[in-house]
Parts: C-alpha cells; structure tokens; sequence
C-alpha cells in the first residue's frame, strides 16, 4: 500500500475480553454457576485441568486493568457480562452485587476516557438454565430478553454499545455439535436447535433494546472466508457448503431473512422445517455488525468428514499460530469487503482479532517479545485500511485480548494477550506487541 493508512479520526481502537476467561471468582458475591464452571470441574474438558476459578484474578483487579488500558492509550473496551452474576438462577432472583461490580467496572471506563462495548452472552449460561434445557429450550428466547430488560435498564444510560451474542456458530458447533465446548453434547439433530434458538434469543433481546435502549446494538459474528483449494466441482462445493454452515448459517436469517439452503443438504433429516414467525423475530434491524477474524480456510471435498464433507488443506508457505490458524491477512479485508458485498453498507466493528504464539520467558528486563503477533498486527491492521479504501464503513478494533487468559478448552497454555499474565503471581506485562499496538492508536492507524 503506497498510500499512507487513513482511519476514521473517531476509530474506536480497543481490546477485547469475556467473563469466564478474565474474571475468576465465578461464584463470589451469590453468582450462580453456568455450564463453564460446570464444564471445568469435569476431569478432562480442560486441558491441563485449568479452570476459570482465578483466571486473570478481574473479579478483584479491575481497577489496575483499567488502568492499563489507559496506560496503553486505549479507546474502547469490550468486555462481556456473566449473566449467572446477574441471575443466578438464570431467572427471578436478581444479585445486585453481581449488577454492582459491573457499574464499578463501567464507570472506572468511563472515568479514563474508555468506550465501554458489553457482550450479553459471551458462551456462560447460567447452569440453572441448561438444567431446563438451555439453548435446546424455545423459552430461552424469553429468559435471555429478561436478562437484556435487566442489564440494559442498569446500564444503558453509559454504555452505548451493545453485543447480543458472541459468536453463535462456537456456542452450537462446540457446544452441541462437537462437544468440545460447553456444555459438551455431541448431536447433530441438538446444533440446529440450539442454533436457531440462539438466533431467536438475539433478535428478542434486540426487540426489547428497541423499546427501552437509547444507542447501538448489534450480533458478533465469527467469520472464516473459505477459499476452494481447487476449481474441481467437488471442491468448489465443499467449500460453499463450509462457508454456508459456519458464516451465512448466522448471518443470511439476521440480514436476508432465511437459512443458506446448503444447510438442509448437511443436516438433512436433522434440518427442522422452521416457522416463518421465527425469521421476523431473528432478522430485526440492526445498528451494526461485529465481526471476529482470525483466519481463513481452504476447503477441499472429503466425504469421510461428518457431517460437511470438507477437510482443510495446509498452506505450505504459511506462518500458523499455536492453535494452528493459518495467519492471513488478506483474509480479513475479503471478510470485511465480502460482508458488505452480500448485506450491504453498515456500520462494521472487528470485535476480535489476534493470535496466539508461544512467548519466551520475559527478558530480565521484563520485558516480553513476541515479534510474530507484532508481525500479525501489523498486518491486520493494514488489512483494515485495505477494506476502508474498498468502501467498508470500518468503525472500530479490538485486539483479542487485553490478557493472556484461559482460551476455553485449550486452558492458559494458548496465550493470545498483548500484555503477559504469570498466573502464578497475577503480574501483567505489556509485550512488545501491547507497546506496538499503543503506537498504533496513537498514531490512528498511521504508525505500523
Ligand atoms: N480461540 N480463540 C480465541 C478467541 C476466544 O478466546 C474468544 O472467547 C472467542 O470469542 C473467539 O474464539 C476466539
């Protein structure tokens, strides 16, 4: 790029956490449990029998966090709320020590200068809920839009970005397809359920923003632009069924009102025939999309892979990070200018992007260098200007993540922070990516 990289002078440059992954204890202060702290105590879902009991210790350190943030120059900050705080029973009872640490946090954002941006649902629910069925129950739609009625009341009058759900597609591929992920079924005919229940909860909560809410609210979506790893039939139908299950599963009913019709040919029996009422309620309008990129996949055709018959071909010549995501810039300006292409122009954020890679031990100077996320930074970041220059009405970025954290099943050994956590001892240290990146905010984008 010749040019030099011009953002919006009011860019919102920022980071990104979640509650089960920073905040540590879980159940303080009546907070009930939710499937992770469940999930977690299981032997064998999460590696190395870590767990989110301590994490990052934010529950008690929040205010040094913040300070952070505001030593790094940061602009905003997205941060989830653990619904089992605020309803401990997922229901009824609310816990105003839960709804009180959250305005504690809000208003020391506030106070330093940092946009607020809150997830609703950031893959926590309440275990009281999932005892009733969870995503697999219709009535979850209504649960969830008491919740919002909740959160929003409280804090609507100081945050003016709101996040329905993060990443629907890992809630029901992890969750309820693979297992991976909590609360660990393995169902083919429980994902689409859980799924489009998802998606119903998202635009019943939206549906009461409209009623009560003064600002922004939007879906986060994680999206993985497929490439065909060659011109065969086969391939290149492998790969639209890959991009249909994982990205237009969420976003065709949110923006165009109906399911990819490859979704009917990859599930088949196990493909409800849904209601029509459904998609006026999944498809209210919104006030902007969040988007997650962190890396592309290139699809070939296997039918020995259930259940969409695609395998990922390796790229050779690639860098890939420690959760074996092919590091792809150009990836990131296809997503964002793709988006755009099939849903129109609208208000953009990159509500996550980052990359794990193994760091060394601090330099005695306590310092820590980790040059290949400066490396990936810098390309990304770049990336983003590319997709503004096509067009893209980009308004912000959040570095996932402020904290090396617990990365879910993987546990604290996938470090995807710009400032280095010793768990043992709850130090934060700026890596030289953290420094990297408060350049670039410094500089709106211009200093890479
Ligand atoms: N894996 N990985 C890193 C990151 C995860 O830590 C976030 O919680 C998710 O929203 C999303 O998957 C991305």
């Amino acid at each position: 790029m010749t040019r030099p990289i011009r953002f919006p002078s009011n860019f919102l440059w920022g980071t990104a956490t979640s509650a089960y992954q920073i905040e540590g204890s879980p159940l303080a202060d009546g907070a009930g449990h939710s499937i992770w702290t469940r999930f977690a105590a299981t032997p064998g879902r999460i590696a190395n029998g870590d767990t989110g009991d301590v994490a990052c210790d934010h529950y008690r350190r929040w205010r040094d966090d913040v300070a952070l943030m505001r030593q790094l120059g940061m602009k905003a900050y997205r941060f989830s709320i653990a619904w089992s705080r605020i309803l401990p029973q997922g229901t009824g009872a609310v816990n105003e020590a839960g709804l009180a640490f959250y305005d504690r946090l809000i208003d020391e954002l506030l106070a330093n200068g940092i946009e607020p941006m809150v997830t609703l649902y950031h893959w926590d629910l309440p275990a009281a809920l999932d005892d009733r069925g969870g995503w697999l129950n219709p009535d979850i739609a209504d649960w969830f839009a008491a919740y919002a009625r909740i959160v929003f009341d409280r804090y609507d009058d100081r945050v003016r970005h709101w996040v329905t759900l993060n990443e629907p597609w890992v809630v029901t591929d992890g969750g309820y397809l693979h297992g991976t992920l909590a609360p660990g079924h393995r169902n083919a005919y429980e994902a689409p359920i859980a799924s489009h229940n998802l998606l119903r909860a998202h635009g019943a909560a939206v549906q009461v923003y409209r009623e009560i809410g003064r600002h922004q609210i939007g879906l986060v979506v994680n999206i993985e632009p497929k490439y065909p790893a060659s011109d065969a039939p086969e391939d290149v139908a492998a790969t639209r069924r890959a991009d249909a299950y994982m990205n237009r599963q969420y976003l065709d009913p949110v923006f165009l009102g109906s399911y990819p019709a490859e979704l009917k040919e990859i599930f088949g029996p196990a493909w409800p025939d849904w209601p029509a009422r459904d998609f006026d309620l999944i498809s209210q309008k919104l006030d902007f999309i969040g988007i997650n990129y962190y890396t592309r996949n290139v699809c070939r055709h296997d039918g020995a892979n259930w259940p969409l018959q695609v395998a990922p071909v390796r790229q050779p010549q690639a860098t890939y990070t420690e959760t074996g995501w092919e590091v792809f810039p150009q990836g990131l300006t296809d997503t964002l200018v793709g988006f755009k292409r099939r849903y129109g122009d609208m208000p953009v954020y990159v509500m996550e992007n980052g990359s794990a890679f193994y760091d060394p031990p601090q330099a005695a100077h306590g310092r820590v260098h980790d040059p290949l996320r400066m490396d990936c930074l810098r390309g990304n970041i770049a990336a983003l200007a590319a997709a503004i220059e096509q067009g893209v009405d980009l308004r912000g970025y959040m570095v996932w993540s402020l904290l090396d954290n617990l990365e879910w099943s993987l546990g604290f050994a996938k470090r995807f922070g710009i400032v280095h956590v010793d768990f043992a001892t709850q130090r934060r240290t700026p890596k030289d990516s953290a420094l990297l990146y408060a350049r670039i905010v410094a500089s709106n984008g211009a200093c890479l």
